[in-house]
């Protein structure tokens, strides 16, 4: 939930609005922030033309509220007919627009005063384009209850899952272990929620795992022990939308936040990979584990050929490109079983479980081979590069020692020519 998904093929932003200047910077703004495209309609008129040919798919429109054909929101109504959720801009704000909004089920509305807000807009944006990868579950014995907040999630893009008690829910956290937010109420039959919330806590820490308790108003004493037990927020019954979203949000970035702390410790900033450190922290359990049960385990490292020219040549961007693509290539190329590394500057390490000499053999022709195959475009150029791998299945004494193994046949594949791989029983 940390990094931005890609967006799905044609997935876009659409963002109505008469004035061009603000729909243009809202654009660069949502690229920015959320790497996301956008396309633009001035007018009611425009909009419903845009909707019609079925051109586009988008997971969020943002809409002016006053445009010339659109006096009265239709704008909003037209958008909110083809199930997109809205974002709404308004010039000015009172009470009534509000009421109007609520009814209208929009994600909600903003101020277009300042490029502060503009921000904001494109901040929500990305919310709502993550959204789809955020799992909450919703707990609650009343059908109806429960069907509120699912709409009111769902109106965001999550992802919800329902259960009616405390029971059901831990029932659905063991057989799901995707869910980050839990959104509980406190008076249920066979589990409660202050219960539910308890033995939450004994498996999922809050940093890893967001709690809401639901109260009802005038029960402090309650909301209080909601949290003492582990619940990271509370929203008292009934509860104002705009604040139920702010809270979901806050909670669901919270955890984010947390994630993305974690991952930038073990990860590589350039290609995502696991960085050499957490490779070899990894590594040293697979290699126990290996030696103690006597599966195979496969060494590999892998080195991009000549890279050195490539950055002399095109600049140090287009090698920071080379060594994202080929990172890529690598990480499609292998099983989630498996582990991937960057060793350090061009060089990667991947350890490969259960694999016996002629599986291994395989897989390094099919990595060098997809290296080799698939262009690289950087501004205008399509470079190719290739790459020289060694391996070997060779337990030895430590995971180091591996290592140092599979790269005196990297070095081997180097003096062979490159664009190859060598296999230490080939060298021996
Ligand atoms: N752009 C970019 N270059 C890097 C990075 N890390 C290391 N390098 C460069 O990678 C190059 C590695 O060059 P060499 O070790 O001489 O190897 P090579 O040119 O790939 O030649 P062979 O390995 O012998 O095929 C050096 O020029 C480093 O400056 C990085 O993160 N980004």
């Amino acid at each position: 939930m940390s990094t931005d998904p890609p967006p799905a093929e044609g997935e876009r932003v659409l963002l109505v609005d008469d004035s061009q200047a603000i729909s243009r910077l809202l654009r660069a703004r949502c690229q920015e922030l959320a790497g996301v495209e956008s396309e633009m309609a001035g007018s009611l008129a425009e909009t419903r033309a845009l909707l019609a040919s079925g051109a586009r798919r988008f997971f969020v429109a943002v809409v002016d509220l006053n445009l010339p054909d659109s006096r009265e929101g239709e704008a909003i109504d037209l958008v909110r007919a083809h199930d997109i959720p809205v974002i709404v801009l308004t010039a000015h704000y009172d009470e009534a627009i509000r009421a109007r909004m609520l009814t209208k089920e929009v994600v909600d509305y903003l101020l277009k005063s300042s490029l502060h807000e503009i921000d904001h807009v494109a901040t929500l944006v990305r919310r709502i384009h993550r959204n789809r990868d955020v799992k909450v579950l919703v707990v609650d014995d009343s059908g109806s209850f429960r069907a509120y907040l699912v709409r009111l999630l769902e109106l965001h893009r999550l992802q919800v899952i329902e259960a009616a008690n405390g029971r059901e829910a831990l029932a659905v956290m063991q057989s799901d272990p995707g869910v980050d937010l839990v959104i509980t109420d406190y008076n249920m039959p066979e589990m409660d929620g202050l219960a539910l919330i308890g033995a939450l806590r004994q498996r999922h820490p809050r940093s890893e795992l967001a709690i809401i308790g639901l109260s009802e108003h005038g029960t402090q004493a309650l909301s209080a022990r909601l949290l003492k037990n582990g619940a990271n927020d509370c929203i008292a019954k009934p509860f104002l939308v705009e604040e139920f979203y702010c809270r979901v949000i806050q909670n669901i970035e919270q955890i984010e936040l947390v994630r993305t702390i974690r991952d930038s410790a073990v990860r590589d900033y350039l290609t995502g990979l696991y960085n050499r450190r957490h490779f070899f922290e990894t590594g040293e359990t697979l290699y126990a584990g290996a030696k103690r049960r006597q599966i195979t385990l496969a060494a590999v490292m892998l080195d991009i050929d000549h890279f050195k020219r490539v950055n002399d040549t095109y600049g140090h961007l287009a090698g920071d490109r080379v060594i994202k693509q080929v990172a890529s290539l690598l990480a499609c190329g292998v099983r989630q079983a498996d582990l991937l590394g960057r060793y350090g500057g061009e060089e990667f390490c991947i350890l490969l479980t259960g694999i016996d000499q002629s599986s291994l053999a395989m897989t390094l022709e099919r990595l060098r081979s997809t290296v080799a195959s698939t262009p690289i475009e950087h501004e205008d150029q399509s470079l190719s590069v290739t790459i020289s791998l060694g391996a070997t299945l060779a337990l030895g004494d430590s995971l180091q020692a591996m290592i140092n193994r599979a790269d005196a046949c990297l070095y081997h594949a180097k003096q062979g020519g490159r664009n190859r791989f060598v296999i230490d029983d080939s060298v021996e």
